[in-house]
């Protein structure tokens, strides 16, 4: 067997292999966690644990995925892949269809994505007969969510007062009875969310202690990566069925809690030690991934945080290069710089597209670097957004694979009922919904009622309808006979989907046959897959894979090769050589609401932390200086973050991009300079140098980098002169004892009084000049 210890350096080590008790570690990004959690795990195993024994929670399928893939290599891949590994939802999903009696629910549920689940709200909404546009899907889903994952079930929550209170304030009192609505709906067509999930975990081991104790039994060690993003719903599951052996290492990273929109709670990691107090904590200190400059920024980063577990970070790998950032005219601008910088960076390193990501706060910024991309002819994936599985042809498919399965799935059946078109129209749908709700049925109970004929439908309604059901029924009926790939072949043909797309001669609709077959063969991969290995391969257990998919998991083979785009959000946990983090505006990053509390603003600058330490070599920042933003061009100015960033850090380089123009002894004198040149920037003004003739001026988009020296403008910023007295909002007062540099990148050597000597890059740093 591989020597795998000696992979590990000492601290790294102990957390391997002192296994017993629950184990704490907390360490800064890039520092090995997820590797001790990974080589732990192979030590229980190397150590005679049984697999089955050993629980491992993730943060994707893909992560749990390479773990066993390396674990495998260690002790043998017919030991690792009986691992209990995975996210949180795929592991109790499993166990909430062993156990579906116990809550009442079908072995076979469906798992609602948000958009059945949105599509529901709205349906319930339409029942209510609310028509107040307050009442957005998306927020009372949230609103839902955030219950559940507190724990607060519907009869709770009318009782609540907080959040009464606060539903009244956004103008949704009525959530209450919506989210108990919402409950009952799911339960009817046998469906759960991704908040159920957990949840009914929750309600499983409460109401079912012969059930719970079988599983703390079994599972003697809990591991749990990315701690720091669990929600009270999962902290409550892991303590729960820790509660016997207490066995539980948590790994984690405070200063990467980026999730607490979505419930997750840092104090998860801080009561760790009141919930266990014979605990171990290890720490890991030295960071392998980054260069040291990127090492450093991050801590410099993150060291204006206030709260945080103070942690020491450090890289002995090469000094490295600074970070750069670019400053762009325009949005559009933006991308091509990125990408020529890509495409010339990729050339000088020799390296391939694979070693590139471009890191954005929000999912709609991608579109610009997209089609930068394309016109480069440079092969990119994309994470998050439209994937493969929400579009609308696969989605169609997947409802009557679901219906196949679960045919009292409420979202599948308004889908499919009438797609391929049937002739049943949307009145009749409406007539059936509203049976379904006085009767306190759901629309497949009524369609095979006895009494459908009675239900005021004409004879030629109720045969189609009776068709639709005679289909339906016969997949339910295939269901258990066949694999996954032959009943979806099945039903492919049999639905009319086939035809309906062969019909369509257009180029989308092409498309579209291509994006079934698509589907197919990874229908087929799965079957052939799960035979080979001895596991059960019928169709719900397609679903279920499908269903549990997370952002990072859509990769297929091809895209080995590929620049990864993807939102900071999903890169957690990820490495890649070259990052560019992009859009570094105020209001976009951190974003806009964020802006306004503390605690936000921390959450914002937490990312920013994230997104930098996904680098290995070098980190790029870039920003617009106009964004378009609903339909037209705003002005942006440069992120907060930039300007918290020590000078030491960033490169002179940044001047040959975003430079606008020369000065060599006076600040006052400003010439136009040519610009750094590439093709791409078409008529933007790149080259021009008119646009920086309008120094000083504040609002100006036209005035360029003149805007960066902060509020102030850049009149302020050539005042400050050796020997001034400055303030800093972070150092307090102090003089300034140097200037270095070139104008727009001139440093100012500060002497604070408290903060000591410090080099500030003026065009950044908010220095108010005192006398
Ligand atoms: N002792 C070591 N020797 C060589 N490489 C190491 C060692 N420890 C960690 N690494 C490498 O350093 C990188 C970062 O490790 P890992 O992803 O486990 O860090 P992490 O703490 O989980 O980071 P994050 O906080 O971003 O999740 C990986 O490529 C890993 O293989
Ligand atoms: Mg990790």
């Amino acid at each position: 067997m591989e020597n795998y210890l000696e992979q590990l350096n000492d601290s790294q080590r102990e957390a391997v292999v002192n296994t017993e008790g629950p184990s704490l570690i907390v360490a800064g990004a890039g520092s090995g966690k997820t590797r001790v959690l990974t080589y732990r795990i192979a030590h229980l195993l190397a150590n005679g644990v049984a697999p089955w024994n050993i629980m491992a929670l993730t943060f994707t399928n893909k992560a749990a995925r390479e773990m066993k893939e390396r674990i495998g290599t260690i002790v043998g891949a017919n030991v690792s892949q009986r691992l209990w590994m995975g996210t949180f939802h795929s592991i109790f999903a499993r166990i909430l269809r062993m156990e579906a009696e116990h809550i009442k629910f079908p072995s076979s549920f469906t798992i609602y994505d948000s958009a059945d689940s949105k599509s529901l709200i709205k349906s319930i909404l339409k029942e209510m007969q609310i028509k107040n546009k307050e009442y957005k899907p998306g927020l009372i889903l949230s609103r839902i969510s955030s219950a559940k994952n507190d724990l607060v079930l519907p009869g709770a929550y009318s009782r609540d007062q907080q959040r009464l209170m606060a539903d009244r304030a956004s103008k949704v009192p009525l959530v209450y009875d919506i989210y108990q609505r919402y409950m009952k709906a799911c339960y009817k067509a046998g469906a759960m969310d991704f908040d159920d999930l957990l949840l009914n975990t929750n309600l499983l081991f409460r109401d079912n202690p012969a059930v719970v104790a079988r599983y703390q039994d079994q599972f003697k060690y809990i591991l749990v990566d990315e701690y720091q993003d669990t929600n009270r719903s999962q902290y409550l599951i892991v303590k729960k069925l820790a509660e016997l052996h207490k066995n539980v290492c948590v790994v984690g990273d405070d200063a990467q809690s980026i999730y607490s929109f979505r419930g997750a709670k840092i104090e998860n990691i801080l009561n760790f030690r009141n919930d266990y107090p014979g605990y171990q904590l290890f720490k890991l200190e030295q960071n392998y991934r980054s260069t040291q400059l990127i090492v450093n920024a991050a801590n410099s980063i993150i060291s204006r945080n206030k709260g945080q577990i103070k942690k020491v970070v450090f890289s002995e790998n090469e000094p490295g290069e600074k970070i750069r950032i670019f400053s762009a005219v325009s949005d559009m601008e933006e991308g091509f710089i990125v990408v020529n910088d890509l495409i010339l960076r990729r050339h000088a390193a020799r390296c391939a597209f694979s070693d590139f990501a471009i890191l954005y706060r929000t999912n709609a910024q991608s579109r610009i670097f997209e089609e930068a991309l394309r016109k480069n002819n440079i092969p990119y994936k994309i994470y998050g957004g439209l994937s493969f599985y929400q579009r609308k042809e696969i989605k169609d498919l997947l409802a009557y694979m679901r219906m196949a399965v679960n045919p009292r799935d409420g979202e599948a059946l308004k889908r499919v009922i009438n797609f391929p078109a049937r002739g049943i129209g949307k009145t009749t749908l409406d007539k059936l919904e509203a049976a379904a709700a006085s009767n306190d049925l759901t629309v497949w109970d009524i369609l095979t009622h006895p009494n459908l004929p009675k239900a005021g439908f004409n004879a030629g309604t109720v045969k189609k309808l009776n068709s639709f059901v005679a289909l339906v029924n016969g997949f339910f009926r295939q269901r258990e006979s066949m694999d996954a790939y032959e009943l979806t072949t099945e039903i492919v043909a049999q639905s009319g989907l086939l035809k309906e797309f062969h019909q369509d001669q257009t180029i989308e609709g092409q498309t579209r046959l291509e994006n079934l077959d698509e589907l197919l063969n990874g229908v087929k991969e799965f079957a052939d897959n799960r035979r080979e290995a001895g596991e059960p391969n019928s169709l719900e257990f397609f679903l279920e894979e499908v269903s549990l998919l997370t952002d990072q998991d859509n990769e297929s083979e091809e895209d080995v090769a590929k620049v990864t785009l993807m939102t900071i959000h999903s890169a957690k946990g990820l490495e890649f050589p070259y990052v560019y983090i992009v859009g570094v505006e105020e209001g976009l990053f951190p974003s806009q609401m964020s802006a306004m509390a503390e605690t936000e603003l921390e959450e914002e600058r937490r990312l920013f932390y994230v997104a930098v330490t996904r680098a290995e070599k070098l980190v790029t920042l870039s920003y617009a200086r106009n964004r378009f933003k609903y339909g037209e061009s705003t002005f942006a100015s440069p992120s907060r973050f930039l300007r918290e960033m020590d000078t030491e850090f960033i490169s002179e380089d940044s001047q040959q991009i975003t430079g606008s123009f020369k000065s060599s002894t006076s600040f006052e004198r400003h010439e136009p300079r040519k610009k750094y040149d590439f093709s791409g920037s078409s008529a933007s003004g790149f080259n021009s140098g008119k646009r920086f003739s309008k120094i000083g001026s504040e609002k100006s988009p036209e005035s360029g980098m003149e805007n960066n020296a902060g509020t102030s403008g850049l009149g302020s910023v050539t005042r400050v002169q050796v020997g001034v007295v400055v303030e800093h909002e972070r150092f307090g007062t102090g003089k300034v004892i140097g200037l270095e540099g070139v104008a727009p990148n001139v440093k100012a050597i500060v002497e604070f009084q408290n903060a000591g000597k410090k080099q500030l890059l003026l065009k950044f740093a908010k220095l108010k000049i005192l006398n």
